[in-house]
C-alpha cells in the first residue's frame, strides 16, 4: 500500500492530506490500507479514485492487464468510462447511501450455488439473462427478462446473471430490478464491467446480490478494495479470469471466495472449454482448493458432457447464456444442458 501513497504526481491539497491521514493510521496499526484505516469511506473512495486515475496504466501495464481503459493522458474516452461518470454526476454516492436504506436485503449467492451443488451432484448453473453478446448478435428477439427469469427459476437455476451493459449485450438496470421485484428468489448477479466501486453501490440499490468482477479489466488494488466494498454490503464478488496469469494474481488476495474462469477470451472472443481444465490443474489447482475457493465454469457450456468436463475439472458452479437463453422454452433448456431434470 505504501507504494501506491507515494505518487510520481503531485496530489491537490485535499488528497494530501487524506493520504496523510491514511498514513498516519498506518502507523499506528501497522496493517491497515487505505480503506481499511480510520479515514472515512468517502475520505477512501477520493483517495482511491485519485490513484487510480494517476497509476491505472502503469500498474495495468505491470500486471499483465491487456483491456486497457484510459488513454495515458487527458479525458476519460472509453464508453464505460464515460457513462459512470455521467451516471455518478447524476446519483452522487451519498444519493446511493441514502437509497441503501430501502434496498432489497442481500441474499447469499454462494450459499445457493453450493446449496444446489450439494442437492443435485451438479455444479450449481448461474443462468444468464442476456439479449445479446458481441459476438452472437442478438440471441433473443422475443426478449422478456422477467419471463426468461422465472423458467430458469422453474428450471433449476441457483442464481441468475443479468447483463446490464447496453452497447454490447442490449442489458440495463431496468431488468436488474424488474427481476429482482418480480418475486423471483434466485439470487442476482449483476454482469457489468466494473471499473468504479461507484458501480457497486448502484448495483445494490438495484437489487444485485452479487458483483462481477473482471481481472483482465481491473488491477490488483482495485480487485481488492472492490472486494472489500462488496463485503461492506454483503454482496458476493465473481472475480473473473481467463489465464494462469489473471489466476495468479487473484490467488494472491486474501478475501476472494469465488473465481470464474471464462472460457472466452474477451479480447478474440475464442471460447475453449479446455481453459477451464487448464487453470485448475497441478498446484494452482491444489492451492484453489486449500483456499476453499468456489469455482464457476464460464461460457460454451452446450450439452451434458460439457458440464460434466468442467464439473471433473473442479468446479462446483457454471455459469450458462447462450445455450439456454435461445431455446423456446429456457426451463427444458436447462433440463437438456444438464441431462436431466434439476429443479426437482
Ligand atoms: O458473450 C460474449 O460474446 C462476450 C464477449 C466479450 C466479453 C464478454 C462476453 N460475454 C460475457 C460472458 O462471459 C458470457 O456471457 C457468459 O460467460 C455466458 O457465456 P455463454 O454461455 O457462452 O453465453
Amino acid at each position: 500500500m505504501q507504494q501506491t501513497l507515494m505518487p510520481r504526481h503531485t496530489p491537490n491539497r485535499e488528497i494530501s492530506t487524506l493520504i496523510l491521514k491514511a498514513q498516519q493510521s498506518e502507523l499506528k496499526d501497522g496493517s491497515a490500507t487505505v480503506s481499511e484505516s480510520r479515514i472515512s469511506e468517502g475520505d477512501a473512495l477520493k483517495v482511491k479514485e485519485w490513484e487510480v486515475g494517476m497509476f491505472q496504466n502503469e500498474v495495468a501495464a505491470s500486471q499483465g492487464i491487456r483491456i486497457r481503459r484510459r488513454p495515458p493522458s487527458g479525458p476519460p474516452q472509453h464508453y464505460k468510462d464515460l457513462e459512470v461518470s455521467q451516471m455518478k454526476e447524476r446519483k452522487p454516492l451519498f444519493t446511493l447511501k441514502k437509497a441503501l436504506d430501502n434496498a432489497p436485503p442481500v441474499r447469499d449467492f454462494i450459499g445457493a450455488l453450493k446449496a444446489a451443488n450439494s442437492r443435485t451432484g451438479l455444479p450449481g448453473l448461474i443462468a444468464e439473462v442476456k439479449k445479446a453478446s458481441p459476438s452472437r448478435g442478438v440471441l433473443r428477439e422475443d426478449f422478456d427478462p422477467v419471463e426468461i427469469a422465472k423458467a430458469y427459476e422453474k428450471g433449476g437455476a441457483a442464481c441468475l446473471s443479468v447483463l446490464t451493459d447496453q452497447k454490447y449485450f442490449q442489458g440495463s438496470f431496468e431488468n436488474l430490478e424488474a427481476i429482482r421485484n418480480s418475486g423471483v428468489k434466485c439470487p442476482l448477479l449483476c454482469k457489468e464491467f466494473i471499473i468504479d466501486a461507484w458501480q457497486i453501490y448502484h448495483a445494490r440499490t438495484k437489487g444485485a446480490d452479487a458483483v462481477l468482477l473482471i481481472a483482465g479489466v481491473l488491477p490488483d488494488l482495485d480487485i481488492k478494495y472492490m472486494t472489500k466494498i462488496c463485503k461492506l454490503l454483503g454482496l458476493a464478488a465473481l472475480v473473473e479470469v481467463h489465464d494462469e496469469k489473471e489466476m495468479d494474481r487473484v490467488l494472491q488476495i486474501d478475501g476472494i471466495e469465488l473465481v470464474g474462469i471464462n472460457n472466452r477470451d474477451l479480447e478474440t472472443f475464442k471460447v475453449d472449454i479446455s481453459n477451464t481444465k487448464k487453470l485448475l490443474e497441478g498446484d494452482r489447482g491444489e492451492r484453489i482448493r486449500q483456499k476453499g475457493i468456489t469455482v464457476v465454469g464460464e461460457s460454451g457450456l452446450f450439452t451434458p458432457d460439457d458440464i460434466s468436463y468442467v464439473q471433473e475439472a473442479g468446479v462446483k458452479a457454471v455459469l450458462v447464456g447462450e445455450s439456454i437463453v435461445k431455446q423456446k422454452d429456457p426451463a427444458k433448456g436447462i433440463t437438456e444442458l444438464f441431462g436431466k431434470d434439476i429443479s426437482l
